[in-house]
């Protein structure tokens, strides 16, 4: 085995952090060629369709790449913006801000996003990091629930890239973060700012992205903490159970995927006559594809032609303040231990904590 080639090492290089942030990656231009590139990726990622490679291989080649291409780019460009796809463009962002409130914090920490499909890939991201002189690695996927095809992708991606290296960095990769505070806090938000200007719905729906059936009972933990973020989110919004539901979107080939459907479950509201729901995505961290055409276009349409009266599409986290604070409270947690602060930044945070916790006693002693 050959490993890559690297620098010599030589002594005394300050050693430095990184946190870098991973989404799953989106074609390069919304058209065929582009598309058709990206998802050849994406589908010959065999956490992503399990089906054996001799199988796959000439469905894949013969079958979706030359028909979905185009269809799904068709798609891409009902949402596509002036600065590129919905997901890179808040990706990119996430992470600037991610940069500025760890720094706030305190932390000297490097911040970089990168793709897992297209660009910027991860091996070229980690790579950057190495030779900026990066020797601790904190991965962290934007997926709160971890799931086989997305979270444990992202690890696979890493080792890959580590085992062709001599010199490997310490590594921290996030699992998850369906039931962190400062998440299910940030999504009460906003739906909670949601409501204050549109008023309340019926039915709020929290509609996650899908996987096969099967991979549950193979013990995939995805379906339970989709399930877990959605109690947690009605729970902190007061909401009965039956003021809200869960769905699953996006279905992927002809197996089972988890139940119920996102699509026919709000053509039956509206029949059932539900006048008002609201769907919003907890899933999905930043707007896509599938939240901006599937959800907010698609399903919209469905829920509308089925004799449904207003649907109202909450939008993903994206850049909410509330929400880049869950982002630093989780990367902050994880880098606990690392030498990520100056004495003097490090002095300050436990100042701040002290005082946070003496205003803590301060009110419980008022209430008790
Ligand atoms: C949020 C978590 C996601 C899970 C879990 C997930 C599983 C999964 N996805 C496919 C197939 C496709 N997904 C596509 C787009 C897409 N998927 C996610 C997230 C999850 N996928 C996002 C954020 C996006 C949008 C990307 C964008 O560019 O905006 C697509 C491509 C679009 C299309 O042609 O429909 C496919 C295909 C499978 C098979 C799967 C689990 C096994
Ligand atoms: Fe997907
Ligand atoms: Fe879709």
């Amino acid at each position: 085995m050959a490993f890559r080639k690297e620098p010599p090492y030589t002594h005394g290089t300050a050693e430095q952090t990184a946190v870098v942030l991973v989404n799953l990656g989106t074609p390069d231009a919304p058209t065929a060629p582009a598309v058709r590139r990206y998802l050849k990726q994406f589908l010959s990622d065999p956490r992503v369709v399990e089906i054996p490679r001799a199988l796959w291989a000439p469905i894949l080649h013969g079958i979706i790449l030359p028909f979905r291409s185009a269809r799904s780019a068709a798609k891409y460009a009902s949402i596509w913006g002036a600065d590129g796809s919905p997901l890179k463009v808040h990706t990119e962002k996430q992470a600037m801000l991610l940069r500025g409130y760890l720094g706030e914090r305190g932390h000297q920490v490097q911040v970089a996003h990168a793709m897992r499909y297209g660009a910027p890939s991860l091996p070229q991201v980690l790579q950057q990091l190495q030779e900026q002189g990066c020797s601790r690695i904190l991965v962290l996927p934007a997926y709160p629930q971890y799931a086989g095809s997305t979270t444990a992708s992202v690890y696979d991606a890493v080792f890959a890239h580590y085992a062709a290296q001599r010199n490997v960095p310490e590594l921290r990769l996030v699992r998850h973060y369906h039931d962190h505070e400062a998440y299910i806090e940030a999504l009460k938000h906003s739906v909670l700012a949601h409501w204050d200007a549109h008023g309340r719905p019926d039915k709020l729906v929290m509609s996650f992205h899908g996987v096969p059936r099967r991979t549950l009972e193979l013990g995939d933990p995805y379906h339970c903490e989709c399930h877990k973020t959605a109690r947690l989110v009605a729970t902190q919004l007061g909401l009965t159970d039956e003021q809200y539901l869960v769905t699953f979107q996006s279905r992927f080939g002809k197996a089972e995927w988890l139940q119920p459907y996102t699509a026919p479950t709000l053509r039956r509201l509206a029949q059932q006559g539900i006048r008002r729901v609201d769907v919003m995505c907890p899933g999905f961290v930043a707007d896509c594809l599938e939240t901006l055409e599937e959800i907010d276009m698609e399903v919209r349409q469905d829920f509308l032609d089925a004799g449904g009266r207003e649907f109202h599409y909450i939008p993903c986290l994206n850049e909410n303040p509330a929400w880049i604070h869950a982002l630093t409270d989780i990367a902050e947690e994880h880098l606990l231990g690392w030498p990520t602060m100056s004495n003097a930044a490090a002095r300050d945070a436990q100042a701040r904590e002290l005082a946070i916790s003496r205003e803590q006693a301060r009110r419980l002693g008022a209430v008790q």
